[in-house]
């Protein structure tokens, strides 16, 4: 039997739209929802299975993308915000009503400085970039799944074109490693 992955996965993957030029991100909340606006198109979407990311009821997975920071604004009852995790790289600002991730800036010194991530699930508009690839498939274990679901949900991400990565992409994790080798030395800056 099918797992169910995300609803944004499960039946089909989002179209993307070349005319996207950003939307308004709405929290859950049925009276004064936090929005939040992004100008332009999202890079990096992906699955997560982390245990820090939002996740829909019911979703073993997340989907979340990233926008530069500049492009990001709260718009409407910011008051609502709270930061999930002081401590963690990406400062992770959720809605304290109903508990959606609305952005999460990264602001200490790492290759992702300046980007924000967002879960493009919650744009009101259509057209945004689809996820491309699964990161931190590993880490849903840490939230509760057997690990004996393991192949089954790996070869289904495979399926659906969501290749299983359990930390990021190799694109990411090359770009990281190159930043870091930049500032180590290790090759020249
Ligand atoms: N096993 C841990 C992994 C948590 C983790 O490292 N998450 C990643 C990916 S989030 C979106 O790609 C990360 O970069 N976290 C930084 C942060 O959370 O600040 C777990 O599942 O908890
Ligand atoms: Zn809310
Ligand atoms: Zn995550």
């Amino acid at each position: 039997m099918a797992e169910k992955l995300h609803p944004k996965i499960d039946n089909g993957l989002p179209k993307e739209s070349a005319s996207f030029a950003g939307g308004t991100l709405v929290c859950l909340c049925t009276s004064n929802p936090v929005k939040v606006k992004v100008k332009g198109q999202i890079a990096h979407n992906h699955a997560c299975g982390c245990t820090k990311c939002w996740k829909p009821d019911g979703a073993i997975f997340s989907v979340v993308a990233v926008a530069g920071t500049g492009d990001v604004t709260v718009t409407e009852n910011g008051d609502k915000l709270k930061v999930v995790d002081p401590a963690a790289l990406i400062q992770r600002h959720a809605c304290t009503g109903c508990g959606v991730h609305m952005y999460g800036p990264v602001e200490r010194d790492h290759p992702f400085k300046g980007l924000s991530f967002i879960h493009p699930e919650r744009f009101e508009e259509d057209g945004w970039s689809p996820p491309g690839f699964t990161a931190f498939v590993s880490s849903i274990i840490e939230s509760g799944v057997d690990p004996s679901r393991m192949d089954g949900i790996r070869g289904q991400l495979k399926s659906i074109g969501l290749d299983p990565y359990d930390c990021l992409n190799p694109g990411l994790m090359d770009y990281i490693a190159t930043w870091t080798a930049k500032k180590s030395g290790a090759l020249p800056a």
